[in-house]
């Protein structure tokens, strides 16, 4: 999912050698004439300057391509990790916490440096093995010392920099949390506001403990950082004193080559010190990815879903059956359900707190699969087709969400449906226009469930499934949402499936279904005597 194009990767490659090899012919230049003390009329001027012209325009044509590369990565990888979270599951989602996808996102910000990263190292490495051969070129011992002593300095510094990783990880991890705090204060916020002891609380007991830590392992990973980067610094100049004194003083390098080593030692630094300052990123995109594989594999995402809804001919509505369904959590069971629902059917779901109504909206839903069982439409297993199943169905949950922007398939301007469901809801006075964002205002909670009513309706799907919606209704409008609400959606041939606690409108339901630690225990038709209905519970 986290993936460089091949194509990109190939480019990079190419850059990566292309700029070597002229970095390499600029040195070579600049080595032969000061080993020669020809400084002019050498011969070498002309292709001196045009192979920094040409360095600097291929650097110029590269980096634009490279840009491109690093940020078409990371905002894909934003697309397809947005993508991705739609297919999690409820059920994982609430076990996750939308903090972590939070952190996850950061994480992808990282990557903008990949790109860049790989070329450079490319490059570095190119030039520094290039520049080692040179060395060896020139006396054999003479290089094997040197690249002896780099390789001393490199595992000083790749052993003490690989400790840093945990830390870094620990670092991302309480960042992680901080997320959850910040998220507790924006959705807690009436809550904190009228509380100074829990204000206290948060702030003393967990933002400033979890700041504090995180800021003693930042200074510790900038402070073991620096500490590294100045090692190696003064490990090229340690290695600078062996050439100058002591190789040719043991006779390894004779007096006219030690200028031509420090020349190529001098031009080595800049890769060496490159690769020095990048392991910052190296890390951070270790551990970046790191996160990101472990968050994909517990998500269980295997692939983008990018999809289109599917255009197979639409699913129709007669008959749903629930046959031995189950589902579990740790410590709670819901069912087995044995159940049929027929088009056309108003039915009420009853029961006490806890006793399985929403968890059994989730299954009727599709949002939970159940452990065991299954669930037929028409006589069709809904796990074979769910997109086409959840087509049928327009669902209110006990907390609606409004969404910013339209993302359905209707228009809310200038729909005769809208201006009639608006007068129906009793909202025509509070929306007086048909613009779009009316309806994605702040709304109180009754009101803002009628908007959602309003919504659902103009999706025009045969099933409506309500999740105690008229709770938060005034007893005005709770008696018409029963009297006349439900008749006319009846009368349009919907099927309702509303859990409620209303008893006193059980006799508008045709069938009520009563839960109870997880199981219908009562299924019971209500009869109609010409006005009035007998429900007894
Ligand atoms: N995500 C979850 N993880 C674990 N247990 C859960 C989860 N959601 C609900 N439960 C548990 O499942 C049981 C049924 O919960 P459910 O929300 O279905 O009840 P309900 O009948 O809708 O209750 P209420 O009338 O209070 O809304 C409860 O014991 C609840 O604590």
């Amino acid at each position: 999912m986290i993936k460089i194009k091949k194509t990109n990767f190939f480019f990079l490659i190419i850059y990566s050698l292309a700029n070597t090899f002229l970095t390499l012919g600029i040195l070579y230049i600049v080595n032969k004439t000061v080993a020669n003390k020809e400084l002019v009329n050498n011969g070498l001027a002309i292709p001196f300057f045009s192979f920094i012209i040409f360095s600097y325009l291929l650097n110029i044509f590269f980096q634009k391509k490279i840009i491109r590369i690093s940020y078409d990565f990371v905002y894909d990888s934003e697309i397809n990790i947005t993508n991705s979270l739609k297919d999690i599951t409820l059920i994982r989602l609430n076990s996750l916490g939308t903090e972590r996808i939070h952190g996850i996102l950061e994480d992808i910000r990282v990557f903008i440096f990949l790109p860049g990263v790989i070329t450079n190292t490319l490059n570095s490495l190119l030039l520094i093995l290039l520049c080692i051969g040179y060395l060896f070129s020139l006396s054999i011992m003479g290089a094997v010392v040197i690249v002896l002593l780099i390789s001393i300095i490199s595992y000083l510094y790749f052993s003490m920099s690989k400790k840093l990783s945990a830390q870094l990880l620990d670092l991302r991890n309480s960042n992680d949390d901080f997320n959850k705090f910040t998220q507790d204060i924006l959705q807690g916020f009436k809550e904190l506001k009228i509380s100074a002891a829990r204000q206290y609380n948060l702030s003393h007991n967990f933002i400033i403990p979890n700041r504090n830590d995180a800021k003693e392992t930042d200074i510790y990973i900038s402070n073991s950082f620096s500490a590294i980067n100045v090692l190696s610094q003064y490990g090229l100049y340690f290695i600078f004193g062996v050439i100058l004194f002591v190789l040719p003083f043991i006779g390894i390098v004779s007096i006219d080559k030690v200028v031509s080593f420090i020349v190529i030692l001098l031009f080595m630094s800049g890769p060496i010190n490159r690769i020095i300052t990048m392991q910052n990123l190296y890390m951070r995109i270790g551990v970046s990815q790191k996160r990101i594989r472990k968050f994909l594999k517990e998500v269980d995402i295997s692939a983008t879903s990018d999809k289109q809804p599917a255009v197979s001919s639409p699913l129709s509505f007669n008959i749903l059956e629930f046959s031995h369904c189950v589902f579990d959590y740790d410590s709670f069971t819901l069912g087995p359900i044995n159940l049929t629902i027929k088009k056309g059917e108003v039915i009420f779901i009853v029961g006490g707190n806890g006793s399985g109504k929403s968890t059994f909206i989730n299954l009727l839903t599709g949002l939970y699969t159940p452990s065991t069982g299954k669930v037929y439409l028409n006589g069709g297993d809904i796990s074979n087709n769910i997109e086409g199943y959840q087509n049928l169905l327009s669902t209110i949950f006990t907390d609606n969400y409004i969404f910013s922007q339209n993302y359905d398939n209707y228009q809310i301007k200038k729909n005769a449906k809208y201006i009639e469901y608006l007068k129906m809801m009793e909202m025509d006075s509070i929306i007086k226009n048909d613009d779009d964002s009316s309806v994605r205002r702040k709304f109180s909670k009754g009101q803002s469930k009628r908007i959602s009513m309003i919504l659902a309706l103009l999706e025009e799907k045969p099933l409506l499934i309500l999740d105690e919606w008229a709770a938060d209704q005034d007893p005005h409008f709770r008696k018409y949402f029963y009297e006349n609400l439900i008749p006319f959606l009846r009368q349009q041939g919907k099927t309702i499936i509303a859990v409620t606690h209303d008893d006193k409108y059980f006799k508008h339901a045709d069938r009520i279904l009563k839960f109870e630690y997880g199981k219908i225990i009562q299924d019971i038709a209500v009869e109609k005597e010409e006005d009035s209905a007998i429900v007894n519970i």
